[in-house]
């Protein structure tokens, strides 16, 4: 039997991985291969989702943190896609919160590593977070060094937003902590997907999972709305939020329209694109040490 070639996309939160996962999918399929995809997300609703189309075998993994049943959960998701569906390639997108080694020991599990032909991690970088990582908890920015030195090819994501002085500067930062990887600096996770045939295993790299999971306090929660806002009060509390909260996504439906719109907020950069359909409106929101009832509360305010 054919081994099914096995790639994990790893990246902190926002960094690029679903935009480079849609692109990926429509390259397999152009290749003639079926791609299934295994997504591990943070959230406790499924916005994400929505990237994959109808055909695709998918499995989703929600809430799937850096807890330590992680292994656990991931090999029962990776069992039920090998009993229910056959396909050529396999895509984990990771939550920007895991280590990607964890998510590799599942692929290896004595269960099916017979099946698997694991190709490497792919870790997509945000060059602005990175720029301006000095802000950055230890916790996190230690996490988005073990996320760059386990890569097999690493991506400087969002070139747009820094200079060419800063790429260059990125590029040899990132060599510095992965010297086999290839560095590739890329606009909205852009490549050619030829790369990732070619990707060669990087392995033996110490890691230590426990300590970085006991001291990370990314949190998550989901606000639903049940009324429309204004926009210019969401703006306003988007302002106020403190650096800590790292990403927002979900639906929002505002005083001036009928229809929802998909919110996207990574490093700075909101993103409202408006939906053709009635949508849950839920919002997504992730940092570092949460205050929930605070959020919730500001939230609320806004919809009164
Ligand atoms: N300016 C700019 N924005 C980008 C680029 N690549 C992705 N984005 C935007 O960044 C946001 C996050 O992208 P995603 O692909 O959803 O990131 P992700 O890593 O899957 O996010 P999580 O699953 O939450 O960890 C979206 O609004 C994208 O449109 C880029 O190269 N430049």
């Amino acid at each position: 039997m054919k081994k099914i070639n096995v790639y994990v996309l790893s990246g902190f939160l926002g960094s690029g991985k679903t935009t480079l996962l849609r692109e990926f999918i429509s390259y397999e399929k152009n290749a003639g291969r079926l791609p299934a995809v295994l997504m591990n997300e943070l959230g406790s609703v499924s916005i994400d989702s929505d990237a994959i189309d109808k055909g695709t075998p998918f499995t989703e993994m929600l809430d799937g943190c850096i807890c330590c049943t992680i292994q656990e959960k991931l090999e029962a998701q990776l069992q039920e896609l090998l009993f229910n569906y056959s396909f050529d390639t396999l895509i984990i997108e990771t939550t920007g919160a895991a280590h990607p080694v964890e998510v590799v020991d599942s692929i290896m599990s004595p269960l099916f590593a017979d099946r698997f032909d694991f190709k490497g991690i792919v870790t997509i970088v945000d060059a602005l977070r990175w720029k301006k990582r000095a802000d950055l908890s230890p916790q996190v920015l230690h996490l988005l060094r073990e996320q760059i030195k386990h890569a097999s090819l690493i991506l400087l994501n969002k070139v747009d937003l820094i200079n060419e002085m800063e790429s260059g500067t990125f590029v040899f930062e990132m060599q510095q902590l992965n010297a086999e990887a290839k560095v590739l600096l890329t606009k909205h996770s852009q490549i050619n997907f030829v790369e990732l045939d070619n990707l060669e295993r990087i392995e033996n790299k110490k890691y230590e999972p426990s300590q970085l999971n006991k001291n990370l306090s990314l949190q998550s929660m989901v606000y639903t709305f049940h009324r429309p806002i204004e926009l210019e009060e969401f703006e306003d509390w988007l302002k106020s939020m403190p650096d800590t909260i790292f990403r927002l996504k979900g639906y929002i439906l505002f005083q001036h329209s009928s229809l929802p719109y998909s919110f996207q907020y990574s490093y700075g950069m909101p993103i409202y694109l408006k939906e053709e359909m009635k949508m849950p409106l839920n919002l997504v929101i992730i940092g570092e040490g949460l205050n929930k009832d605070r959020i919730r509360k500001e939230l609320g305010a806004l919809e009164k």
